[in-house]
């Protein structure tokens, strides 16, 4: 008999609810758990987070040594910590989702991809020596509709998850056995057609930050 690895997100019935929203559970997939989520953000509060990025973008950088790198071809920028209220908002909402408390939290991330750009297959852990204070569950909201490609691909699942505004898409990689974690291995594939913004939300094993 295999028995089923205890996750940190532990879902019940087809909705999620945090205290300011009611989250959709459109799918899931068990192990390793990998939830697409409707509902998320509003689209007012996408459009407020793109509008508050936009000037702020640079060019992506990868890992923990933040070079420039080609596994990346999008746009990104870090929000401060709780840097204003909607910010405050969404991370409450984010890590009460994520059953992590917000102290364990990265800065919320925005990725911006236009035509022809990519996020080459990668893990969002780290896998470099021993690591301390890893990763262990990525929260993708899509903050906009794309035309055509740009969907988050996970190769080993052949399982692609198609960008809608305000929708998401969760997984964890904090199993004991390794096989699962490497199962979410995943992507952004190609935009062809219309542009792509993500903002991606990271939570750490342990605490982040000291506020
Ligand atoms: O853009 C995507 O669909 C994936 C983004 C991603 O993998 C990340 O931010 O770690
Ligand atoms: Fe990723």
């Amino acid at each position: 008999m295999t028995i089923k690895e205890q996750t940190i997100l532990n879902s019940f019935g087809n909705k999620i609810f945090t205290q300011d929203k009611e989250i959709h559970v459109v799918s899931k997939m068990e192990e390793p758990l990998i939830l697409i989520l409707d509902n998320v953000l509003s689209c007012k509060e996408c459009d407020a987070l793109i509008d508050l990025a936009k000037h702020r973008m640079q060019r992506a950088k990868i890992g923990k040594s933040r070079v420039e790198s080609d596994i990346r071809t999008s746009n990104s920028m870090f929000f401060e910590e709780s840097e204003d209220e909607l910010i405050q908002k969404i991370e409450t909402r984010v890590s009460e989702l994520m059953n992590i408390p917000v102290s364990h939290a990265e800065p919320l991330q925005i990725l911006h991809y236009k035509a022809g750009e990519q996020y080459h297959p990668h893990f969002d852990y780290f896998t470099a020596g021993n690591v301390v204070n890893n990763r262990i569950s990525t929260l993708v909201m899509y903050l906009n509709d794309v035309e055509n490609g740009g969907e988050t691909y996970f190769p080993s699942l052949r399982f692609a998850v198609t960008p809608k505004k305000g929708s998401a898409v969760y997984f964890e990689y904090f199993y004991n056995d390794n096989r699962l974690n490497e199962l979410t291995l995943h992507a952004g594939n190609p935009v062809t057609i219309g542009e792509k913004w993500v903002a991606t939300q990271w939570m750490r094993r342990q605490r982040n930050r000291y506020i």
